[in-house]
């Protein structure tokens, strides 16, 4: 069967092999751990074996469910934010057709996302949208209590039971969230929605291969089943394959490597728009996983060659601090072959007869030796193709070369006590109560 493969021969410049390769038992001690549970943050690995134990059973439950609410809406709005809207919306772009948007004859409901920001001009303008189209809801909030998802919940809430009234509006509102705890919990037992668990034991950022990804991905139409074949053939392979040959292990050890060296910054770049928010999912997967305890690298994105034209120049030669991982599809879906121009005025015509995407490939590679000329280090990914099977690897890839990476590093890739600072400084600012301290204090510094 064949995989997503890595390469890492043009980081080899910068570092040796066996400076990679002396992480060889380390990492296969922190493979070990995340499997049994024995590591840093062991409560919340449930991840780890997710493709392996998701039932047949669980899959046709969130797929009925998708397929009801087909039904009844022509669009699904997501609320939730951070690991639980990023993965979804990760998968579904990656998978859609570039202008769903404008697809007339598209069978199924168009995915929209809300409760991932406070814009008061966001939620007017989905509002004013709503007003006049069969909508349906999937709320998720593992805490069940973020400000952001809980707001634009209450909106849309009153807006679809208005439109629809609440019999009809209780057919469409699924909630995934806590089995037992946390405010969206105790409503959505109360309203009588149909609910999905997020396990205790998986994270947000980790729970795209939950129903917190896997519904809405559903709902847009792909092939959840394949995503999770994708994803266990990669649990598998991880586990079977010795370092030398194993892509996350490898990932793992060689970013680390880069990054004891100086290279600070990881840039994970795309040569297909439909990637953009794969990188945004990885942004958050290792953020939160990796910056704590004044460590980490830092997880930034460009999608290229659109950015060559603004970032390539800092990328070329702005701060040596960076190395950047390259996201690669080997086959395109469709194929648009170059044509002949009589005039010839642009001087293209030495381009004629040639597949749009071996001028991708040749930007890609020329872009990559250019790179590593001007001092940036290149790891790259490939991609068979882009379809739901690979998507389930690429992911699942992700995820455990991150907890790999994570020990590494010596931190607990799976907590994210800094995200609490500007929670508690807002609701002191907005006189939460139980927040009168901290108001008295904020307000002092203002
Ligand atoms: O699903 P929840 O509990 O609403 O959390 C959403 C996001 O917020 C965070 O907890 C950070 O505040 C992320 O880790 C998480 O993905």
């Amino acid at each position: 069967m064949e995989h997503i493969k890595l390469s890492i021969d043009k980081t080899l410049t910068f570092v040796d092999r066996e400076e990679i390769f002396q992480y060889k038992e380390e990492s296969k001690k922190h493979l070990t751990a995340l499997h049994a549970g024995t590591g840093k943050g062991n409560e919340y690995t449930g991840w780890v074996n997710l493709p392996s134990q998701i039932t047949a059973a669980e899959l046709k439950d969130i797929q009925d469910t998708a397929n009801n609410l087909k039904e009844r809406i022509e669009v699904l709005v997501v609320i939730g934010i951070g690991g639980s809207y990023l993965g979804a919306k990760a998968v579904n772009d990656a998978l859609a057709n570039n202008f769903d948007m404008l697809q007339a004859d598209n069978e199924n409901p168009l995915v929209l996302y809300a409760g991932q920001n406070i814009s008061e001009d966001y939620l007017y303008e989905l509002m004013e949208i709503l007003e006049n189209i069969e909508f349906g809801i999937c709320v998720i909030s593992k805490s069940g209590t973020t400000t952001e998802p809980a707001l634009a919940f209450r909106l849309l809430k009153e807006l679809l039971e208005e439109g629809v009234g609440k019999e009809e509006a209780k057919e469409r509102i699924i909630a995934v969230t806590d089995e037992s705890k946390g405010a969206l919990r105790t409503l959505a037992d109360q309203e009588g929605y149909k609910t999905f668990v997020i396990p205790d034991n998986v994270g947000g950022r980790f729970s795209v291969l939950t129903p917190v990804g896997l519904l809405p991905i559903a709902v847009a139409g792909h092939d959840i089943t394949k995503l999770v074949e994708g994803a266990k053939a990669m649990q598998e392979f991880t586990v079977a394959t010795e370092f030398e040959e194993n892509p996350a292990l490898l990932y793992a050890a060689t970013r680390n490597v880069l990054y004891s060296k100086g290279k600070e910054i990881e840039i994970l770049a795309n040569y297909n728009p439909k990637l953009h928010n794969i990188a945004e999912w990885w942004k958050q997967l290792y953020g939160e996983s990796e910056g704590k305890e004044n460590k980490g690298i830092f997880p930034a994105s460009v999608d290229l060659t659109s950015d060559l034209h603004s970032m390539g120049q800092y990328i070329q030669e702005g701060q040596r601090n960076i190395f950047e991982t390259v996201l690669s599809i080997a086959k395109t879906k469709y194929k648009v072959v170059i044509p002949k121009d009589k005039d010839n005025l642009d001087k293209l015509n030495f381009l004629a007869g040639k597949r749009v995407d071996e001028v991708n490939k040749m930007a890609e590679l020329g872009t990559q030796l250019a790179h590593v000329d001007g001092g940036v280090p290149n790891i790259r990914i490939e991609l068979p193709e882009l379809n739901e099977f690979y998507i389930g690897e690429l992911l699942y890839f992700f995820e455990i070369a991150c907890g790999v990476s994570g020990y590494i590093l010596d931190v607990n890739p799976f907590d994210q006590p800094g995200v609490e600072a500007y929670k508690s400084n807002m609701f002191a600012l907005l006189e939460k109560p139980g927040f009168e301290e901290e108001t008295k204090k904020i307000k002092e510094r203002l």
